[in-house]
């Protein structure tokens, strides 16, 4: 197999979502769980997208863990590598895209890379390197109150200068306007001042063409699914892909009960959950009694196993920032996130050990610890949800997952994905 992109992602449901971009722009495409093993089978494909949970952990583990993830695409051939990061550029100061980003250029030789979080369908855009969430700069929009990583500051350059060895440039709109060779030449310039880096604007999606396009002359870039669209029609237009059409027969049907589950404490996933109250059961995890050392997962299993044969069920343990500020004040962050994903993951085997085949997770940092505890190796990618979410089939069993990322999907998405999941 020899690989035209090889990414790297830092969270599942964002690998889920790149896996889903590329396969739409006609790239044969497989996500993987974590670096694959020697003996994993997958089939002919022109990328890989390696699912990492390495968002919120140590830089120095991300680092560690992308370069697995990088020798092991580069022994496949890859072209070109993208480390795949939220659109909304979730990180803290002390990591983890700056150092991430800086071991994988230089591993490759490269003096620079074009980083860029922006992807127009999804309403992110980047404009003299300030983030746009929606109509909102980055720092006024949700992602303030995100549980893990608050995002206080819109403007990139500066965000990633703070996580970065290397200094940080930037690549303005006015240069993307004038096409990908001068976005190339400016990447050469900034280098030759001695950047590492260069955030990238893009606000419309034909800029995302031009990024791809200049991203591709190196051997690395940093960015959302917006840049892997980029490098795919770069990729198609060179001819170095052929375009193939999205695959259609996954499997048959799997049927049998089916649950979703939520971690996310986004408003799009508040507003999904309290929408699904009208269509399935919905049970809500205590999260300070859980971390209070009470078998709050051993009940909710046991209240799951009492409904799912008559249709799906939801558990969320969900909130709204100010009670997910309360919990993290008393407990601390991390504990409480490591103890609620916990909770996640342990219900969830214990929905499969119970027959559940059609599974719906929110949440990033959720969906890895629950992807993880079931052992998936390996997904194939099938019909789009929302965007951003497609449809999964594990490869080594009959299993439908969907791994939604927080701020993704419409109002009805739980619904709308187990639809997709017969
Ligand atoms: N009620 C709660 N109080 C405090 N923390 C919570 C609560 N519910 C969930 N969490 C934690 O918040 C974090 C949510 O992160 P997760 O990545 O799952 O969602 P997200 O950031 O919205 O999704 P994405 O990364 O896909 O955008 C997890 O660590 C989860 O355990
Ligand atoms: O890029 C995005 O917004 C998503 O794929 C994601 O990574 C959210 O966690």
């Amino acid at each position: 197999m020899t690989l035209a992109l090889g990414c790297i992602a830092d969270d599942y449901t964002g690998a889920s979502d790149l896996a889903n971009t590329l396969t739409k722009a006609g790239l044969r495409t497989v996500q993987t769980i974590g670096v694959p093993a020697a003996d994993l089978r997958l089939p002919e494909v022109d990328a890989v997208v390696v699912s990492l949970k390495s968002r919120s952990i140590p830089a120095e583990e991300a680092v560690a863990r992308s370069r697995e993830a990088a020798a092991w695409l580069n022994a496949r051939g890859a072209g070109h590598l993208l480390f795949k990061v939220c659109s909304t550029f979730d990180s803290t100061d002390a990591g983890n895209i700056g150092p991430v980003t800086d071991a994988l250029r230089t591993d490759a030789g490269e003096a620079i890379a074009l980083v860029t979080p922006a992807f127009p369908e999804t309403a992110r855009t980047v404009y003299l390197g300030h983030l746009f969430v929606g109509a909102v700069p980055l720092a006024e929009s949700p992602l303030k109150d995100h549980p893990l990583n608050p995002m206080r500051d819109s403007n990139l350059v500066r965000v990633l200068a703070r996580q970065s060895r290397a200094e940080v440039g930037l690549i303005d709109l006015a240069t993307v306007a004038r096409g990908g060779q001068a976005v190339s030449e400016r990447l050469d310039a900034l280098a030759r001042e001695g950047k590492g880096a260069a955030i990238a604007d893009a606000v419309l999606d034909p800029d995302l063409t031009v990024l791809g396009e200049a991203a591709l002359t190196r051997k690395v870039s940093t960015g959302a699914s917006g840049l892997g669209l980029g490098l795919a029609r770069a990729l198609v237009s060179t001819g170095r892909v052929t375009p193939a059409a999205a695959e259609s027969d996954l499997g048959g049907p799997i049927g049998g009960p089916a649950a979703c589950l939520a971690g996310s404490c986004s408003q799009a996933t508040l507003g999904q959950i309290a929408r699904a109250e009208a269509a399935m059961p919905v049970r809500r995890l205590d999260p300070a009694r859980l971390l209070a050392g009470e078998d709050e997962a051993g009940a909710a299993l046991a209240w799951a196993m009492e409904r799912i044969g008559d249709g799906p069920v939801l558990i969320a343990s969900s909130a709204g920032p100010d009670d997910v500020a309360a919990v993290q004040a008393r407990f601390g962050r991390d504990q409480a996130g490591h103890t609620i994903e916990a909770a996640m993951a342990r219900i969830a085997e214990g929905l499969v050990a119970n027959g559940v085949r059609r599974l719906v997770v929110a949440g990033g940092e959720t969906s890895g610890a629950v992807v993880d505890r079931l052992g998936l190796p390996a997904f194939r990618v099938g019909p789009e949800i929302a965007a951003g979410v497609p449809v999964l089939r594990t490869t080594d069993r009959d299993m439908w997952l969907a791994l939604k990322s927080g701020n993704f999907g419409g109002p009805d998405f739980f619904a709308d994905a187990l639809r997709l999941m017969p």
